[in-house]
């Protein structure tokens, strides 16, 4: 399974693009850049070193809701949520060329954004989280129900720890996306090398 980290700088103990530089190079697969209080300004520019250091480590990197961020910056692509433009739109009306990842919460959701042009699903949250508050999670058995909607990647987000993420080897996820666990640790390449070591085994 593929490891990603969800950035929140409100969580980091350290600066965020230093979190980015020890995740990428502990050898996170990919950093999904998910601030979604910045105004499109803030975000490039703090998506600028994080470019430059995805670039340097050869991370992917796909920036949360704001197309235009995603296309500035050029990113790998966009992770596209309920306030953002739909997949359709960028795909077809835009005509963007590059990767067009949707947040997906429903096997509905996740069969329409494929027909739209998704290019992979985050669907979450399937375990407990405090980043979802007074929300059940959904569980591996939402997980298999979209999964058995869909041929493209599926990345399970939500909860994901060295202790969940077990659970998830073997589930047909292609990938696990994570926040608290690296954001907020005290060392985040060592966070980073113990979920890759549950991810890779
Ligand atoms: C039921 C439900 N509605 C909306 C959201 C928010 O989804 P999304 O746009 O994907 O934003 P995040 O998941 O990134 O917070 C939701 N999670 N559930
Ligand atoms: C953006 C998002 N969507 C579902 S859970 C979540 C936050 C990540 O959860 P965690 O902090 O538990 O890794
Ligand atoms: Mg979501």
């Amino acid at each position: 399974m593929q490891l990603y980290l969800v950035t929140n700088r409100k969580q980091c103990l350290l600066p965020l693009p230093e979190v980015v530089r020890q995740a990428a190079g502990a050898g996170v697969n990919g950093i999904i850049l998910r601030e979604k209080d910045l105004t499109s300004r803030e975000l490039y520019e703090l998506a600028l070193p994080i470019r430059k250091i995805t670039g340097e480590t050869g991370t992917t990197l796909i920036v949360a809701d704001r197309l235009e961020v995603a296309m500035a910056v050029q990113a790998d692509g966009v992770l596209l949520g309920y306030s953002s433009l739909p997949p359709g739109v960028v795909k077809q009306t835009i005509g963007y060329r590059g990767e067009i990842w949707a947040s997906v919460h429903s096997p509905a959701e996740a069969r329409q954004a494929q027909q739209n042009g998704a290019t992979a699903l985050v669907a979450g949250h399937i375990f407990t989280t405090d980043c979802k508050p007074g929300l059940n999670p959904k569980g591996i058995s939402f997980l298999k129900e979209i999964l058995a909607q869909v041929t493209i990647p599926v990345i399970a987000i939500g909860g994901i720890t060295s202790s969940t993420a077990p659970s998830l080897i073997g589930s047909g996820a292609a990938g696990v996306a994570v926040m608290s666990y690296i954001n907020n640790a005290q060392e985040p390449s060592l966070a980073t090398r113990k979920l890759l070591a549950v991810c890779t085994r």
